[in-house]
Order: C-alpha cells, then structure tokens, then sequence
C-alpha cells in the first residue's frame, strides 16, 4: 500500500483508478509464494502463476478464495516442504476491505481460513513489508512463522473501527505476547514498529535485507520440523497472579476513555476470554461479542469517519480549484510570529516534521520562555518516540527580518486585527517573493488580512487547535484570493504534520469555531432558564464529549470568550436587569458568562469559574454553591422563573443548534460536504467518535426528526433566530432524506440554482 500512496502523490489526476487498486490491494496484495520456496526446494508449482494474476486483479473474496485454493494445492504437492506468505508492491496486507462490512460477505470467510493455515502440516512462513495490520495480522499470526522487514508496521486497529480484531486476533495474540501487551494492542489500536514486534515477541525474525528471500531461506531451514509447538491457538494463555485485578483495571481504563464506545470494552472482554477460555470457547466469545459490535451503530459511524478522514484530503474551493489540479510548493523552512501557547505549540509541530523553523518572538524574556519551553516539549516527545529530539532545527530571534529565506511564515500573534495587519505588512516586507503567509487566528478574517498585503493569493489561515503539537486537527481557510496552490501547501504541510487538514472558506470562526458558537450559546440560555452547569455538562458526557461545555470552559479559560465579546461590543459592564440587558441586534443574548468573568472567575487558572477548584491551576472540578445561588439571584434580577430540564433537551437544545449552523455553513458553501464538518468535530471539538461527527449523527437521529424538534423550540424561543432550521436541512427533508454521503449531489443542485 504504501507504494500505490506513493503513486498517488506523483500522479493526483489518476485518483479513482489508484483508489481502487489501493482497496483492492487490502487482501488483494497477499499472495502465496509457493512457487518460490518450491523452486528454492527443487520443486516446481504449476497452479500459481494464474493464481498471482487472478489475486493482482481481484477482491477480497477472491483473494480469500485462491489463498485456500493455493494453500490446498501446496499441502497436497510432496515437492512442497515449506510455504511463504507474502504481499505484493512491498506490502503484506493492510486488512478486510472495509467496505466488505456493509453489505453481503461472499467468498471463503476469513477464520477457517486461518485455521487451515496453522493446521498444515508443512511450516507457514508470513513475510511481512509494509503493512500487517488488522485481518492481515490475524493471518500471519495463523502462520507458524513470521519474518518482518526492518519498515514494517504491525496491529490490529480494529478498534479505531468500532470492531475487534475477530478472526482470532483477540485470542491468538494474547498466547503470544502475554495479557498486559495483548490488552494495550488490541484495546488502542496502537501499531507497532517491526522492532517492537520482535521485542515483544510478535515476529520471529527482523530484516533488513529482501523479506521475501530472508522468508525463503528460513523456511527451508525449518522444513520438515515438528509444528505442534508452533501453532499459537494451542498454547496456553500466560496469566499473571494477579489478572482479575488487571483485567478490572483495563477495563476501569476503557471505560474512562472511551466515553460510551462499546469497542474497547468488548476488546477487554475478548482478551478476558483468550485467558479465561479454551481457544474455541474462546472464539465463540469473539464472534459473540463481534456480532454485537456489527449491530452497535458505533461501528459504522467510526468507520465513517475513516473514510472522511481521507475524504478531506480531496478538497476543492468554489472556484473548482482542488486537490487535483493544485500542485503544492516546496516547504523546507518555515517561521513562527509570536511564542504564545499557539505558537511555541506551532514551532513543535514543525520542527518534528523535518522542517527549518525560526521561531520569533520580539521580547528577549518571552523568547527565552518559550525556547525554554518548546525544548522541553521537544525532549518529552522525543523520549515518548525514543527518537533524538530536533533542537538543532529551531534558530530563535528577536528580528523579524529573521523571515527573510523561510517558505512559509505561520503567525501567531495575539488574536487583534490591527496587531496582525502590522505584522503582516512587516512580513510583505522582508519576506522572498513567494512565501506564503499564513495566519493562526481561530477566528478573524482572512480577507481583510489579504487585502493589507502586496500579494493576497499568497495568504491562508492555518487555525490549529491548543496545543498544537497534540491535536490532530488544522482547519486551512481559503480567503477570496487565496491562490489553489496556497492552499494545496498548507494542506500538504498540514498532512506532513499528521494532521486531520480540512479545507474551509473563510467566515467569522470558520467551521469549527462558528457552530461552537451556537451550542455554547444554548448552553447559557439553558442556565437561565433553571439548567445547572453540572446538568447540561452531565449530559454532554454522557453523549460521549470528555468534557461538557463548562468543564470546557474553565479548562480554556472564561475570559478569552469574554475579550472577544467585549471587542464586539455584546459584553457590557454592570448589572442591568430585565429582558432589554439580554437583547443584541434584536435576538436574545445571555450576559451570564461576562458577569462570571466580572467577579474574577476565569476557570481553572483562577480556582474559580463555573465551578471550583481547591487551588488556581487545579484541574479537579467541584460543584459551587456560590455558582448557584448567583444563577438564583440573577434569573429573580431578570423575572426568570426556573423550570425542570431533562438531559434530553439539554442534547436537543445544544446539539441540534450546532447541527443546524453546520447545515447552514454547507449551504453557504463554506465547507465543500458534511465529511469536511465531522472530521472538524471529531477531530478538533471532542465529538465522539462512535456517534461519526455531528452531521452523521444527524443523519443517524433522521433529518425530519431534528427539523421538527428545531421548529419546536424555535417557536419557544423566537427570540433566537440562530434556531429556525436552515433551508438546505428543510431540502434535504422534502428530498427524502438522503444517507449522508449523498448530500452533496443535493448541496451542488442548489448552489447551482443560486
Ligand atoms: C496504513 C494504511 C493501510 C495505508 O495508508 P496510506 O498509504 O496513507 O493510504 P490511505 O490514504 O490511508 O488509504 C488509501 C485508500 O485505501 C482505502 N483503504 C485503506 N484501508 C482500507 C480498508 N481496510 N478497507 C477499505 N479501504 C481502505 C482508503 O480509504 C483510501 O481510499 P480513499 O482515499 O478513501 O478513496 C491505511 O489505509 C490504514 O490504516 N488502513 C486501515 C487499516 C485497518 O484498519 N485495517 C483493519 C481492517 S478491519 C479487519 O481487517 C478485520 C478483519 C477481520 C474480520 C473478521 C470478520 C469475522 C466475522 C465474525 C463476526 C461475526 C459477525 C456476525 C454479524 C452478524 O451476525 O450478522
């Protein structure tokens, strides 16, 4: 596979046919080299080179059909003594063709398979490149020798899926590696170096050399010895003393991620069984548990988000400008303005993806703060990695003359248009021709930043997520200028980065940041109304978001809302009671957070904000008297008479508000699908993945049932014009409410009759 990625990258226009091929190639790269070690054993196998052309063009069921075909035949040629397994194109197999899930499974299933691949009387030697992930692991676990290449990448993400690795996955590897490894592989998803495979046992041997040869050459070696002590179903799962409390301490772990995801407790569930069990008991519990995974919902929803994933990454702007007509400039060094958290974050993120950064910082104190700083991120997350940290690629300056022969600038200054105007104006200035400007803003306008500089098509906003070296997300806004091939190198910088990179047009908060508004919002009207901070939070946990938004909140701190609204001239100071202190441009308005903020209470750094905390820096929150009794007096100030809330209209109420803002950003054509909005969400705002994103999740409540609920309580509260359900939600209803990877079709028809 990673060769056809390769292919990909040089040859953008060709994207359909290589997509297919890349599928295909899950089990389709997997092919028997019997023929090989035959001729090495002075042998000859006919049936083969049909089988590799057949396998070449096929898919997965093929593949799985003439993998047993193949299999039968050498086991039944006496010339055969040993049988390699090995992929094509450099890689093993990557795993099931995702896509298989979703309809009717045909051909050979995959479990016998595998059994009948340990059971064989002569040694099955996998030769691992590339990729062995997922039901490609499973098969070579089967075999009852692995070799891998010094490159290759060896797990089992099914979780990350929504499923478990079952084609004897959750059973096999566990008798292996032991409980504690096994558990911390299957339940993450995590994948492994080939070094690691070896230290924990997962291969047999490592090479540096020609997989395929190494693999040849150690089959024959083990040709004609014994095979029970070989076959990894048969040997007793090691149990350490103390496994009950393991188990029970893997299990308080998922459940306190994963947040209601089914998967990663069914994986702890199935490693339980793997040391508990016989190995068919055992088996029977992994397909019992898979069953209930297929069923959940939850898999196809993160299965979703895989493809979205990857859908993002075929961007396109209005102009029909996009990923395949814009090729990206070089990027070798690049600058960061402004060593705040964004910026030191910023200047990490870089460094550790091979790139020349020269941070600047126009303070000497801040500078060494923050050079301070970001060795010591750069230290932590090279021991985590066991890689030498990338100090010697960071230069630091007080001059920003310092930009003079970057490629690209990232500024990241405090969040004032004037501040950045003048910083961009400098930039005009000292940078070559050519070096694109990005900024870092979450939320100021691009254009207007653009149209202050001599070359605007040269300027796009890259907004990452605190911090930055961590979150995978980076939306890249394209302003009315932006050049495609501006845009097509943030976007490459940002995948070179290993970010989620998201293509978005420019608005006030963008995608991201624009829908968050509304959901905060009802949150505040939810407080007026009779809701507490820990009511509407509990229920946003319990949906799956780690924090709800006021927990959120205190950890981002109350005052930076606060500075935003008092610069828009909606936070005003004192007390004024009645409906009119709650009304700006004529739609309702909740002051409850800027009087939080008037007493001081900024969240977690101040010890105090929608909660409490036993000292400022804290992290653990408390419910707070003084946080009630103030929403008390402050709805009597206002004649506001608290009423009983559920948690189910705290979801409604927050939830559909946000959905209905992301209806309204693809009509306005500010974001190109709905992929492009759940990617940003799951990846960027804490939506849970296991419920896809909110614009899936919306499909999954059905769209006629989150348009009635907006129309109820947009006629409850008329005052609040944000909830009146948008047009293109209202479309896609009287179109029958298509599944979500149709709405584009109904997106581009009304954009056409614009
Ligand atoms: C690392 C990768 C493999 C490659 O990465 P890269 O080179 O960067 O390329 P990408 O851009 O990621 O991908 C390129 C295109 O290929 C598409 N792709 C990739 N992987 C798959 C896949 N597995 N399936 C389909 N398509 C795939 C990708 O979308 C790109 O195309 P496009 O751009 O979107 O068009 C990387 O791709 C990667 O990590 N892939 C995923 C690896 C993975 O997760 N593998 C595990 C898959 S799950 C699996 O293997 C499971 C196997 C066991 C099944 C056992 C079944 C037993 C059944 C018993 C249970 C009983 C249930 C009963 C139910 C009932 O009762 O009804």
């Amino acid at each position: 596979m990673t060769s056809l990625g390769g292919r990909r990258r040089t040859s953008p226009r060709c994207g359909r046919q290589v997509q297919r091929q890349i599928i295909q190639s899950t089990w389709s790269s997997l092919r028997t080299r019997t023929h090989r070690a035959v001729r090495r054993m002075g042998g000859g196998a006919k049936a083969n080179a049909t089988a590799h052309a057949q396998w070449a063009q096929s898919s997965g069921a093929v593949v799985r059909q003439a993998i047993v075909d193949t299999v039968k035949i050498a086991l039944s040629d006496p010339k055969v003594k040993s049988v390699v397994i090995c992929g094509q194109n450099g890689n093993f197999c990557g795993g099931a063709d995702i896509k298989e899930f979703g309809g009717e499974m045909t051909g050979p299933p995959l479990i016998p398979m595998i059994h009948a691949i340990e059971a064989a009387n002569k040694p099955m030697v996998a030769a691992i490149e590339g990729n062995a992930l997922g039901g490609g692991l499973e098969l070579a676990l089967g075999c009852h020798y692995r070799i891998a290449h010094s490159k290759a990448r060896l797990g089992l993400p099914e979780v990350t899926l929504g499923l478990l690795p079952a084609a004897g996955g959750s059973q096999r590897l566990p008798r292996l590696i032991g409980v504690p490894d096994a558990l911390d592989l299957i339940t993450t998803g995590r994948i492994v170096t080939a070094a690691e495979a070896l230290r924990l046992g997962i291969v047999d041997q490592v090479t540096e050399h020609n997989t395929v040869d190494a693999a040849v050459k150690f089959a024959l070696s083990v040709a004609g010895q014994p095979l029970d002590a070989r076959r990894i179903s048969t040997f007793p799962c090691p149990r350490p003393p103390d496994s009950d409390a393991l188990f029970e301490e893997a299990m308080r772990k998922v459940r306190g991620s994963a947040r209601g995801a089914m998967a990663p407790v069914a994986c702890v569930q199935a490693v339980r069984a793997a040391a508990t069990l016989p190995y068919e008991r055992g088996m029977e519990r992994e397909k019992e548990l898979m069953a209930t995974l297929f069923t959940s919902g939850q898999a196809r929803a993160l299965q979703y988000v895989f493809f979205a994933q990857r859908a993002v990454g075929r961007w396109s702007m209005p102009s029909g400008a996009g990923w395949d007509t814009s090729k990206p400039r070089p990027v070798n060094k690049a600058a960061v303005i402004g060593l705040g958290t964004m910026g030191r974050g910023i200047t990490v993120a870089l460094a550790q993806t091979g790139l020349s950064v020269v941070a600047i910082e126009t303070q000497e104190k801040q500078l060494m703060e923050a050079k301070q700083a970001v060795t010591s991120m750069l230290e932590r997350g090279a021991k985590r990695r066991g890689a030498a940290p990338a100090l010697d690629r960071i230069s630091y300056s007080r001059n920003i003359q310092a930009v003079a022969d970057v490629d690209l600038v990232i500024e990241a200054v405090f969040e004032d248009m004037a501040l950045k105007l003048e910083v961009f104006r400098q930039l005009s200035a000292f940078c070559k021709p050519g070096t694109l400007l990005c900024t870092n803003t979450s939320a100021l306008d691009v254009d207007e930043l653009a149209r202050g500089t001599p070359n605007p098509e040269l300027v796009v906003g890259m907004h990452f997520f605190a911090p930055a070296h961590v979150m995978k997300l980076l939306e890249v806004v394209y302003g009315k200028r932006s050049s495609p091939q501006a845009v097509a190198t943030a976007m490459q910088l940002g995948k070179k980065m290993g970010k989620a990179s998201v293509a978005v047009g420019n608005c006030r908060g963008f995608v991201g940041n624009r829908m968050l508004r509304l959901y905060v919002e009802q949150a505040f009207f939810l407080l007026e109304e009779g809701a507490t901070p820990e009511l509407v939070d509990g229920a946003l946990e319990e949906f799956g978001f780690p924090m709800g938004v006021f927990r959120m909140s205190d950890l981002s701190g109350l005052d930076v809302g606060w500075r935003t609204r008092k610069a828009a001239g909606q936070a005003q100071p004192g007390e004024a009671s009645g409906q009119s202190a709650r009304i700006r441009n004529g739609s309702r308005y909740s002051p409850i957070g800027d009087l939080v903020c008037e007493q001081g209470r900024f969240g977690q750094k101040t010890g105090r904000g929608w909660y409490q905390y036993d000292k400022p820096g804290s992290r653990v929150a408390r419910s707070d008297p003084w946080l009630h009794s103030f929403l008390e007096q402050y709805r009597a100030r206002h004649g506001l008479v608290a009423r009983s809330i559920d948690r189910q209209e705290v979801l409604e109420r927050c939830l559909y508000a946000l959905v209905n803002e992301g209806f309204r950003i693809l009509e306005d054509g500010i974001a190109a699908g709905p992929e492009d909005i759940d990617v940003i969400y799951v990846f960027g705002y804490g939506w849970p993945g296991h419920r896809g994103g909110p614009m899936f999740y919306a499909s999954t409540v059905g769209l006629p049932k989150v348009l009635e609920r907006l129309e109820h309580y947009h006629q409850a509260h008329p005052d609040v014009p944000d909830l009146q359900p948008c047009g293109l939600l209202r479309r896609l209803v009287a179109s029958g409410s298509p599944p979500v990877h149709r709405w584009r079709e109904v997106i581009k028809k009304l954009h056409s009759q614009l």
